[in-house]
């Protein structure tokens, strides 16, 4: 991880932007704050889904005024007048492009590909193009300190789409990896007051469920984490009890919601990994 955050941050350095691409639960969002924190620059974070528009990319022309003139001479004449002057209101990629803020999208390929179109000229050009008519139409050169930083899930993933290769060609790809046990190790002790010995007990029973449960790729260090967190507030003597028994395996079947599942039959095999472990 040390590594690839050092690539990510030189590639960002360098004026690159960058994708953090992998399964769910790899760490690349928190990978993506980490680096944008690292650069020390205003950051702000996006998350692309399919009914993102351009409006909610770039920005788009809001807005309503209201006006009171109060009379000078007699206190309680006063007019109002109301109109609709729309005035257009920057969003977030706008805002970055001119300040030179680092912009994390995250899940960025759950937007529909024709929306994130705007990108294309933002990273080889330069520019961003605004709507508009023909004479309010505006460019914003990007600022040179702008940087965006994508993450994406596999195209397996439910709602995912394919990125246009131009996309592809304007970003450096890092590709995330599953966590081997040690890092989901560390991580569940660094997001729970777990001792370190239950953290490797808690790591366990989630691996092996994935062994044994299918689709569960949904069963990540998050899942983890929730157990751990469990755990923690219970007393040691409480770990053999039904309810935390059930308790985990509650959590692991909430993670894994298939229709392939029948958690009914699979209960008794979920119940004694979670005993061979505790
Ligand atoms: N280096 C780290 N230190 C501490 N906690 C971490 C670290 N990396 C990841 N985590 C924790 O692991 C969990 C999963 O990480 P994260 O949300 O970044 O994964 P992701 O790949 O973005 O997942 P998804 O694709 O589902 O959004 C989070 O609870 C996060 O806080």
């Amino acid at each position: 991880m040390t590594e690839i955050f050092e690539r990510a941050l030189r590639y960002l350095k360098a004026g690159l932007s960058i994708h953090f691409s992998g399964p769910s639960g790899t760490g690349k969002t928190s990978l993506a704050l980490r680096v944008a924190r690292s650069l020390g620059r205003p950051f702000s974070i996006i998350y692309g889904n399919s009914d993102f528009s351009s409006a909610d990319l770039i920005g788009g022309n809001y807005g309503y005024r209201r006006k009171k003139t109060i009379d000078n001479f007699i206190h309680n004449v006063y007019t109002i007048e109301e109109d609709f002057q729309l005035r257009w209101l920057d969003k977030q990629l706008t805002k970055a492009c001119r300040e030179g803020h680092v912009l994390i999208y995250d899940e960025f390929s759950r937007t529909r590909p024709t929306i994130n179109n705007i990108l294309l000229s933002v990273l080889e050009e330069g520019v961003l193009f605004l709507p508009g008519s023909d004479a309010e139409k505006q460019t914003i050169a990007v600022h040179p300190e702008f940087r965006i930083i994508f993450t994406s899930n596999p195209l397996e993933y439910a709602g995912v789409h394919k990125t246009q290769a131009a996309l592809e060609d304007r970003m450096v790809t890092i590709e995330l990896n599953e966590m081997d046990r040690e890092t989901e190790v560390a991580i569940t002790m660094a997001n729970s007051n777990l001792s370190g010995k239950d953290a490797e007990k808690v790591v366990d029973i989630v691996r092996d469920y994935r062994v044994i449960v299918p689709s569960s790729k949904n069963c990540t260090v998050r899942t983890c984490i929730k157990i751990a967190k469990v755990m923690a507030y219970e007393e040691l003597s409480e770990y053999r009890s039904s309810t935390i028994k059930n308790m985990v395996a509650e959590i692991l079947f909430s993670e894994s919601r298939h229709p392939l599942i029948n958690r009914k039959e699979m209960y008794p095999q979920v119940l004694s990994l979670i005993e061979k472990h505790l």
